[in-house]
C-alpha cells in the first residue's frame, strides 16, 4: 500500500469481493492501533492473521515506491526466516516470476452456482432491474470480484458461475442471453485453454470482458497482450471514451495489456488510459463484444463507470430484439 496509514476502518465482510481472502502478503508503513468504523467487526491484523496471510508495518513504503517507480515492476521476497541471508532472499526472488504461470487455476470455483445476492438492498445504489431475471448470463471465474455478479443482478440478469475451464460447448447450450468473463490474476498468456474458450464463444452470443477478461478478449481476437513497466493499481485512473469525449475516473488492478495496434480491422478502442495511453476498453460491434480493462464494478472505487454494465444490458436487448 503506498498509503501510509492502514486499517483504520478495520474490516467488514460485506464488502468481501471473493468467497476467500486469496492475498499473499501485505506490505503497510503504519498499522492503525485503533479501527473507527461504523462498520468494522474486525481490526485488520486479526483479519490476516485468521486466514494465515502474512502482513508486514513499519516499512519504508515510500522508498519501495521510489525505488518501483524507476525500474517497474520488481519481485519481492516476505519472509520469517531470520536466519536467511541477503543473497538467498535475493535468491529466491530470481527463482521466481509471475510471467507464464497460470494463476486462475489457483482462484477460480471448482464447479457452476447460481448467483445469489446477499448483499443488503442498501448498497444497491442503482437497483433498476433488481428481482426481474430478464436476462440470462453466464458468467466465467477467473477470479471474478462479487460486484460484477452484484451490478448484473441489479440490471435484471440471473447469473450461472462457471469455472475457467467450463466448456463454451456447455456455456452455449444453456443459450444465454450473454457471456461474462471476469477479471483475474496474472499473465493472460499463460492460460491458453481461456482464450480457446473465448474464441468459440466470440460471435455468438453478446459478450463482456473485465479486465482478464478484456485480455483473453484480445489474444482471442487475434491481439496481442504485454506487461506493462507499471501496472494500474488505485481507485483514481482517468480514462477517455474518444467515441463521446466522456472521461471516467476508475479503478484498476492490472500489470498487463492489449497492444492495440496487434488487433484486426474492425476492432475499436473505446477506452484510453490517460495517464500513459494504454489500451482500456475494446469493442467489436459486428460481433458483439465488449470490454474493460479496469473495473466498473468498483468495490472499492468511483462508480462513474457503471455504465458499462448498463451498455452490456443494452447490447443482450438488441440482439435478442434482431433475432
Ligand atoms: N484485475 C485483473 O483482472 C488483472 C488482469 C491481469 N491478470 C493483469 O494483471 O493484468
Amino acid at each position: 500500500m503506498t498509503n501510509p496509514h492502514i486499517g483504520n476502518t478495520g474490516v467488514n465482510f460485506d464488502d468481501d469481493e471473493s468467497r476467500q481472502c486469496f492475498l499473499a502478503g501485505l506490505v503497510i508503513r503504519s498499522l492503525s492501533i485503533t479501527t473507527s468504523n461504523w462498520r468494522c467487526v474486525e481490526t485488520l491484523g486479526d483479519y490476516l492473521a485468521e486466514r494465515n496471510v502474512m502482513g508486514i508495518y513499519d516499512v519504508d513504503t515510500r522508498a519501495i515506491t521510489r525505488r518501483l517507480r524507476q525500474d517497474g515492476s520488481l519481485i519481492g521476497v516476505l519472509s520469517t526466516e531470520q536466519s536467511r541471508s541477503d543473497d538467498e532472499l535475493l535468491e529466491m526472488s530470481r527463482s521466481w516470476d509471475i510471467v507464464g504461470i497460470d494463476l486462475i487455476s489457483g482462484v477460480t470455483c471448482n464447479a457452476p452456482y447460481e448467483w445469489v445476492d446477499e448483499t443488503k438492498s442498501e448498497w444497491d445504489f442503482n437497483s433498476d432491474g433488481r428481482d426481474r431475471d430478464t436476462y440470462r448470463v453466464i458468467a466465467y471465474d477467473f477470479g471474478i470480484k462479487h460486484n460484477i455478479l452484484r451490478r448484473l443482478a441489479s440490471y435484471g440478469c440471473k447469473i450461472t458461475v462457471v469455472p475457467s475451464t467450463w466448456p463454451a460447448a456447455e456455456t452455449l447450450k444453456l443459450k444465454p442471453d450473454g457471456v461474462l468473463f471476469s477479471n483475474g490474476p496474472g499473465d493472460p498468456s499463460a492460460v491458453p485453454y481461456a482464450v480457446e474458450t473465448v474464441k468459440e464463444i466470440l460471435g455468438k452470443v453478446p459478450v463482456f470482458g473485465i479486465c482478464m477478461g478484456h485480455q483473453l478478449l484480445g489474444q482471442a481476437l487475434g491481439g496481442k497482450t504485454f506487461k506493462m513497466k507499471f501496472g494500474h493499481h488505485g481507485g483514481n485512473h482517468p480514462v477517455r471514451n474518444p467515441r463521446n469525449g466522456r472521461v471516467e475516473i476508475s479503478a484498476q488492478n492490472h500489470n498487463y495489456a492489449v497492444d492495440p495496434a496487434s488487433l484486426p480491422e474492425g476492432v475499436e478502442v473505446t477506452h484510453v488510459n490517460l495517464n500513459d495511453g494504454s489500451c482500456a476498453g475494446l469493442a467489436y460491434p459486428a460481433l458483439s463484444i465488449m470490454s474493460l480493462q479496469y473495473h466498473p464494478e468498483a468495490s472499492p472505487g468511483p462508480h462513474d463507470s457503471d455504465c458499462a454494465f448498463r451498455e452490456f444490458i443494452e447490447l443482450m436487448e438488441s440482439t435478442k430484439q434482431a433475432a
